[in-house]
């Protein structure tokens, strides 16, 4: 939870989205609610339901980056979920029920991510502690554990080898399961199973003491948060912060395209209502009202409209909201300006290589029109198309830059046409690698 005010809000997503104001707007609002409904006395308080909202806007334009973005600010647990995965064959009577135990499993998650933050002061006293009487031995004197102490402060004990009983976090039957990372088909959590029939299970693992840091402050950590806390604090945050993002919502209305069966398209809609409306979702680790659960539909709406929708979603998704298409002079702003700019990107990942990278404004422009312009003529896939353009400008000195360190490399517009010119210039061409 944020007390933020919404211009702050907007300001913070200001660092990472060019543009769509109305989007930025609106977000910001139905955050602040969120705070503004805690204010409340007990009663009032459950009367007053999110308002969510619809984003309609082609791709790539910054729909899914403005929620997150959102999400990540509130510390709020996030899940992007697309509305045409329950249409898929094989899905058909898939609950969508699902999304809200997934949103739960990325809840536990982030709750344990950021409680780790939290107790990490505590955890680095300990861990340091664990440090000392591997280097010192368990039963060395006081006088000597400080002497270990001021040597592990000062880096000196860096490389030296150590053996440390850690949590084994590795899949106890060695099994590799498909899917997400230790779950079995059901939904149970192979490590949950195990952790509870034979207790925590250890290993030996030998490190250097600059690697152990690491591995033994989230071992530490973890001492210090026990499951039940965890857990408990990620089902209030799913149930008071959580956020839903349902893309493609505009291809499971009856308009969407001739393809496909209409019937499962709505049925998808009418599925999706309860969990708007709010209703109760049981999980492995107990019921989930999603009354108070923001959703945030989007869509490109070419051929469908809002008003295709089934009228009880669209009741459901008061606010509307319009994304529009990027200009060449967005793209200039998104290469430069956000804080995560790609120019930013590239130049810090080739210093590391020791090349100094620079780009010059008639470099920075003609990265922007080739994007623009195969946007046009290939499919307008928005701001992703930097990337696609960026990488295939950088990909000669990417593979080479170990060899030239020391170099300094100038991206102007000559860099930009020896790089794509002739690229550019063919559709066939940039059809496949633009
Ligand atoms: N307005 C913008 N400013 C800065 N970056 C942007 C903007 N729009 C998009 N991007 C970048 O482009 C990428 C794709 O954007 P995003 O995921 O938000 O697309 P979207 O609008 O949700 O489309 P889709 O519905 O297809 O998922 C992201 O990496 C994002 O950072």
């Amino acid at each position: 939870m944020t007390d933020l005010t919404p211009r702050e809000i907007v300001s913070e997503l200001d660092r990472f989205i060019i543009g769509q104001n109305e989007a930025k707007r609106a977000v910001s609002v139905a955050l602040r609610n969120r705070w503004r409904r805690k204010q409340l006395g007990p009663e009032l308080r459950d009367e007053v339901y999110p308002k969510n909202i619809l984003m309609i806007g082609p791709t790539g334009v910054g729909k899914t980056e403005i929620s997150r973005r959102l999400a990540k600010l509130a510390r709020a647990p996030f899940i992007k979920i697309e509305a045409t995965k329950f249409t898929e064959v094989g899905y058909v009577g898939r609950d969508v029920e699902q999304i809200i135990r997934d949103l739960v499993d990325a809840a536990i998650f982030q709750t344990r991510e950021l409680m780790r933050e939290d107790v990490k002061q505590r955890a680095h006293e300990a861990a340091q502690e664990r440090v000392i009487s591997a280097v010192a031995g368990e039963d060395a004197r006081a006088g000597t554990r400080e002497m270990f102490r001021k040597k592990l402060k000062s880096g000196e004990l860096d490389s030296t080898m150590i053996e440390l009983e850690v949590a084994d976090t590795s899949n106890p039957m060695g099994m590799e399961i498909p899917g997400q990372p230790g779950m079995m088909p059901g939904g149970m959590n192979l490590g949950d199973l195990f952790g509870k029939a034979f207790g925590q299970r250890t290993v030996k693992k030998r490190m250097t003491v600059a690697e152990s840091y690491g591995v033994l402050i989230a071992d530490e950590a973890d001492k210090l948060l026990d499951d039940e806390t965890v857990t408990k604090a990620a089902m209030e945050s799913v149930e008071q912060n959580g956020i839903v993002f349902l893309d493609e919502i505009d291809k499971v209305c009856r308009n969407a395209d001739a393809r496909g069966a209409d019937v499962s398209r709505e049925g998808v809609q009418r599925d999706l209502l309860p969990l708007i409306e709010g209703t109760t979702v049981s999980t492995k680790h107990g019921a989930i009202k999603t009354d108070h659960i923001l959703f945030i539909a989007s869509g490109a709406f070419h051929i469908a409209k809002p008003s295709d929708l089934l009228p009880e979603l669209q009741g459901r998704l008061p606010i509307r909201v319009n994304l529009r298409a990027l200009t060449e002079g967005d793209f200039v702003r998104i290469l430069t300006e956000t804080d995560n700019a790609l120019t930013r990107q590239y130049t810090a990942l080739m210093a590391t290589e020791e090349v100094t990278v620079t780009f010059t404004d008639e470099g920075i422009a003609a990265l922007a029109k080739i994007a623009a312009e195969v946007n046009e003529s290939i499919e307008n896939i928005g701001a992703r198309r930097l990337y696609t353009v960026m990488e295939r400008v950088f990909e000669e000195l990417s593979f080479n830059a170990p060899d030239r360190a020391g170099e300094a490399v100038t991206v102007d517009a000559d860099f930009v046409e020896t790089h794509l010119g002739e690229l550019t210039r063919s559709t066939d061409l940039s059809r496949y690698v633009l």
